[in-house]
């Protein structure tokens, strides 16, 4: 059985580490969102795919969920005492991690395609699975906030890691943007995982900047639309477990749970999974509900749902 999964930040690789262990690597294909992709000084950084590597390569730092498990940052600090205006490493890059976005800046800067880079990187790092960028094209989150001064209404358009790293996520933000995704093409391969898979699942991430711009490529979308997708809810009751995914929810006219989830993935989605604290929301939702522990504290937790929603998937073909 081959499973695609959608994934971006911190929510999804927790799933991914549970599905490794209860199906064959190279069955699961993974495409992950760029839209956060940025350059920090000279250094091209796709945290959200680094981040998948890392966790297929059981290296993922997980108390960040991004970087190199008890990575040093020698280099990052002594940046610093360089730091002059027009350099700044806003991210906190570890040793370790640097190696891999210099060995993805070097051929970026070859014009190498990052898809390409990525499967390059995927075998350097003897991962079994499959790993697509969503495009190879720019796609950018922009947030749009209003910094209201003294009374006056100031519209700002953020890039993702201003909003959320500068700004600790604390903006009035008036809405969300994939600026360039009209015009980006889907990684080919990446559309030929989505009609080969069995089914898709779109993980546990932020339904606004993680899972909506890979949604916002459109081949993307129309191919999923073809498929049994299944898509696990980030929100749990009234807020999501880590990150700006009810702010941005909000921004976007969803309600902040699962419901407000069931909205954002409606049209191309067969089942919710959910948690079992929110099985009361069922008959608000108008789809299949799958309704587990979806709190992902220890591995056991993470293989549980990985085999809740294999077992689901196999359940609706018995039906
Ligand atoms: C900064 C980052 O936030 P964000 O960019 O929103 O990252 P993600 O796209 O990955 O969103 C995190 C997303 O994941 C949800 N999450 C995290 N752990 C769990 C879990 O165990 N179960 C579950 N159902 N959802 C989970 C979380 O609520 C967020 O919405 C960041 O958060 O680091
Ligand atoms: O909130 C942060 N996220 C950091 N991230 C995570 C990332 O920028 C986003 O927070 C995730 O993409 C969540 O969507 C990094 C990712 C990398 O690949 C490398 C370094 C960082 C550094 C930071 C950081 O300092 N702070
Ligand atoms: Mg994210």
């Amino acid at each position: 059985m081959k499973v695609c999964v959608l994934s971006g930040g911190t929510g999804t690789p927790k799933l991914i580490q549970g599905l490794k262990k209860v199906m064959p690597e190279n069955d699961i294909s993974v495409i992950v969102n760029t839209a956060e992709d940025t350059w920090v000084g000279d250094l091209y950084l796709s945290p959200d795919i680094d981040t998948v590597l890392y966790t297929f390569s059981d290296q993922i730092n997980e108390e960040t969920w991004y970087g190199v498990k008890e990575d040093t940052f020698i280099t990052h600090e002594t940046l610093k005492k360089f730091e002059s205006r027009d350099f700044s490493e806003l991210l906190r890059i570890g040793d370790k991690d640097r190696a891999l976005k210099m060995h993805k800046t070097h051929y970026i800067n070859k014009g190498y395609p990052l898809s390409k880079i990525v499967d390059m990187e995927r075998e350097l790092l003897n991962i079994k699975a499959n790993i697509y960028p969503m495009t190879d094209d720019n796609v950018e989150t922009k947030i749009l906030i209003n910094e209201n001064n003294d009374g006056h209404d100031n519209k700002v358009l953020l890039k993702f890691h201003n909003f959320w790293i500068n700004k600790k996520g604390e903006a009035n933000v008036l809405d969300v943007f994939y600026e360039n995704s009209n015009y980006a093409n889907a990684v080919d391969s990446a559309l030929d995982a989505i009609e080969n898979c069995d089914f898709v699942i779109i993980g546990p991430s932020n339904p606004i900047t993680s899972i909506g711009p890979i949604l916002s490529i459109k081949d993307i979308k129309n191919s999923i639309k073809d498929k049994v997708v299944f898509a696990v809810s980030p929100i749990v009751g009234d807020s999501a477990i880590s990150g700006p995914a009810g702010i941005l929810m909000k921004a976007k006219g969803y309600p902040v749970n699962v419901v407000g989830v069931y909205e954002f993935y409606k049209d191309i989605i067969n089942t919710l999974v959910i948690d079992n604290i929110d099985k009361d929301k069922i008959n608000n939702i108008d789809c299949n509900v799958l309704a587990t522990n979806t709190i992902m504290n220890d591995l056991t937790d993470k293989i549980n749902l990985a085999k809740d929603i294999i077992v689901g998937y196999k359940s609706l073909n018995e039906k």
